[in-house]
């Protein structure tokens, strides 16, 4: 389908969104009438940049406040509207939004509103137009698509048409079912947008909260199906009022921006099939998602010093320096099915990563069912992909550039490239640790809107609750993305304070990094021992945490003393799972590691215990 987007959208003076919107894919633009009040060319020069970018332009917006005012207005408001339609001849589009009357003294009166609307489709014919109007979700009479397409219906005028917008409609939870019933003719225009759901002023709401579909908790799927079935044919089009939009890269945000629309797509074409729906021929069907397996291995990227340091850690975590591969300075450690990585080869993506960040994560390596198929679906979706410079006889890994630049290889022969890439040896120590439970990240505020839907529709990942806790300096929040079975678990965390742990991991990597890595044993009190033994530095956990433990949980008085002697902390779920797990110190500022064991089924990150965790990392590192 085509794809749209309102300029109100994105950042930047008007033809600098123009070119972002041009170069991230779609087929036009609605322009917002206040982006063409602010810029200093004339209407033909934006209607001219357009067209050289090949842009076109399918809706001029807002009309506002027309409908049903004190009669001594219409004359007025129609001259109003006449001269807008003078001005969208001038930018050579024949689409005008006309949004419901919010004004107090707007009259409720059907009989006096359809008169209106007459009248003003009238006005449109002479000119062209055609006005499409929308019910806003806080007019002060029209506030449902119900209401206002009772109303265009019974007008019956070739002029006046609906315009559905997704968030007036979903944010009053309004009933969906007569969307399949409007004439396809008579639907304007689509507009899409998701927003996170909250309990606030509706219109605050829609102003500042709007994002891209898959990246809120609206069902667009359920709004956009019945428009299909109803023959809807023209572009979808985003209209989302953010306010980190406003301030974010302008190129990134569109790329984003129809990525979302592709991701609704899919998940549209599923619904529909979902339902023996015949579906669209024309939404976008890209490759399935692989089945994400592991986590194959982490890579980072480390100078000299770095690596010296780093193998010390590993080795004191118990892993062994098992590879080393044949043409490149990098090194393979192990232990269960665990696999990390050093990298400082000269010249290469690492290096050039390290110069940059410093000793962080500069890959991530998920084992996955089919990896070309994750390939070719990222592809389809407008990632970027990555091929490094090969060895000889090294096996190719595709690769595609995460959010932060980071790569993401695919894997479906993890096992082989330890034999052909690497001259190993086998691994002869027991392994205490058994796999990698998750590894979360650090990132800019504004990117986690970005990085949740790059796991959605890339990976075909699901999003946990958003949990906001509390750093000794202030607030940080951890959403995590996750595989459906829960094989791969990243948490993603922002701090939108400067003095948090996450901030001042920013500082050190100089933008996003790793935070820690959360290996999984299977019996806790054993490794501790044997990390302790290894002379590996365990985080200390204050007695006052364990004196709360014993009135919160029912544990015996030995067991919780078994706990303070380990630095193991404890949490329960509501469904009887528990779990346990201890930290190392931090490693320069930057990440550190977690081990832990679940029992029964526990499937949370022992969030509660990290403003503990938080606290004292902090009087460690001070
Ligand atoms: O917030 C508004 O005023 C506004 C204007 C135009 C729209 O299409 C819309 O959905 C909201
Ligand atoms: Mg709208």
């Amino acid at each position: 389908m085509k794809h749209s987007i309102a300029t109100v959208s994105l950042s930047g003076m008007l033809p600098e969104k123009l070119r972002a919107i041009a170069a991230a894919g779609f087929d036009g633009v609605e322009i917002f009438e206040n982006d063409l009040l602010y810029y200093e060319g004339s209407p033909a020069d934006v209607k001219s940049i357009c067209q050289d970018l090949g842009l076109e332009i399918f809706l001029f917006q807002p009309f506002r406040d027309f409908e049903g005012m004190p009669r001594e207005r219409l004359t007025k408001n129609l001259h109003r509207a006449e001269k807008k339609f003078e001005l969208m001849h001038e930018l050579g589009v024949d689409r005008m939004l006309l949004c419901s009357n919010v004004q107090n003294n707007c009259i409720k009166d059907d009989t006096m509103i359809m008169d209106d609307l007459y009248a003003i489709a009238e006005k449109a014919a002479l000119h062209n137009i055609k006005v499409g109007y929308e019910a806003l979700a806080w007019g002060a009479h029209v506030n449902s698509y119900r209401h206002a397409w009772s109303l265009v219906k019974e007008i019956d005028h070739p002029n006046l048409g609906m315009i559905l917008d997704s968030f007036h409609t979903l944010s009053i939870k309004d009933d969906l079912t007569e969307l399949a019933y409007i004439p396809k003719e008579k639907i304007f225009f689509v507009q899409l947008a998701d927003a996170p759901l909250m309990k606030m002023d509706v219109l605050e709401w829609s102003r500042h909260f709007r994002c891209f579909p898959g990246q809120g908790q609206f069902n667009l799927q359920y709004f956009l199906a019945p428009i299909l079935v109803a023959g809807y044919e023209g572009p979808l089009s985003l209209e989302i009022f953010n306010d980190e939009f406003r301030a974010a890269p302008t190129e990134q945000t569109a790329c984003y921006a129809r990525r979302s629309l592709l991701y609704l797509e899919e998940l549209t074409r599923n619904h529909l099939q979902y339902n023996y729906i015949t579906a669209h021929q024309s939404l976008f069907s890209p490759a399935p998602v692989a089945q994400y397996e592991s986590v194959a291995f982490l890579e980072f990227a480390v100078d000299e010093s770095a690596r010296t340091e780093l193998n010390h850690w590993f080795e004191q975590l118990g892993f062994q320096k098992t590879g080393q591969h044949k043409s490149k300075d990098v090194s393979l450690y192990q232990q269960g099915d665990i696999n990390l990585v050093l990298n400082s080869e000269p010249d290469s993506f690492a290096q050039h990563y390290y110069a940059i960040h410093g000793p962080s994560l500069c890959a991530s390596a998920f084992k996955v069912s089919n990896a070309e198929q994750a390939l070719t679906r990222a592809k389809q979706y407008g990632c970027h992909t990555y091929e490094g410079r090969l060895g000889p006889k090294e096996q190719f890994i595709p690769a595609i550039l995460a959010p932060d630049g980071s790569l993401q290889y695919f894997l479906d022969n993890a096992a082989d490239i330890h034999q052909t890439d690497f001259f190993s040896k086998p691994n002869d120590q027991v392994a205490y640790l058994n796999s990698i439970d998750h590894f979360a990240i650090g990132i800019p505020p504004e990117t986690m809107d970005i990085w949740t839907l790059h796991f959605k529709s890339i990976f075909g990942f699901v999003t946990e609750h958003e949990l906001t806790l509390a750093d000794p300096y202030g607030l940080m929040k951890s959403k995590v993305v996750r595989s459906i079975d829960s094989t791969v678990r990243i948490p993603l965390n922002i701090s939108e304070n400067k003095h948090t742990s996450i901030a001042r991991s920013f500082t050190a990597y100089r933008g996003s990094g790793l935070q820690h890595v959360a290996f999984s044993t299977k019996d806790i009190f054993e490794t501790v021992a044997k990390l302790q033994e290894n002379n590996l530095k365990l985080l200390k956990i204050p007695e006052n945490y364990y004196e709360d433990l014993s009135a919160k949980f029912d544990l015996d008085e030995q067991f919780l003393n078994k706990l303070q002697a380990h630095n193991l902390l404890y949490d329960e779920d509501e469904k009887g799972g528990a779990m346990l797990h201890v930290y190392s110190e931090i490693f320069g500022n930057r990440f550190f590691f977690e081990i832990l064991q679940r029992f029964n089924g526990y499937s949370q990150y022992g969030a509660n215990n990290t403003p503990v965790r938080l606290t004292a990392q902090r009087a460690a590192n001070n």
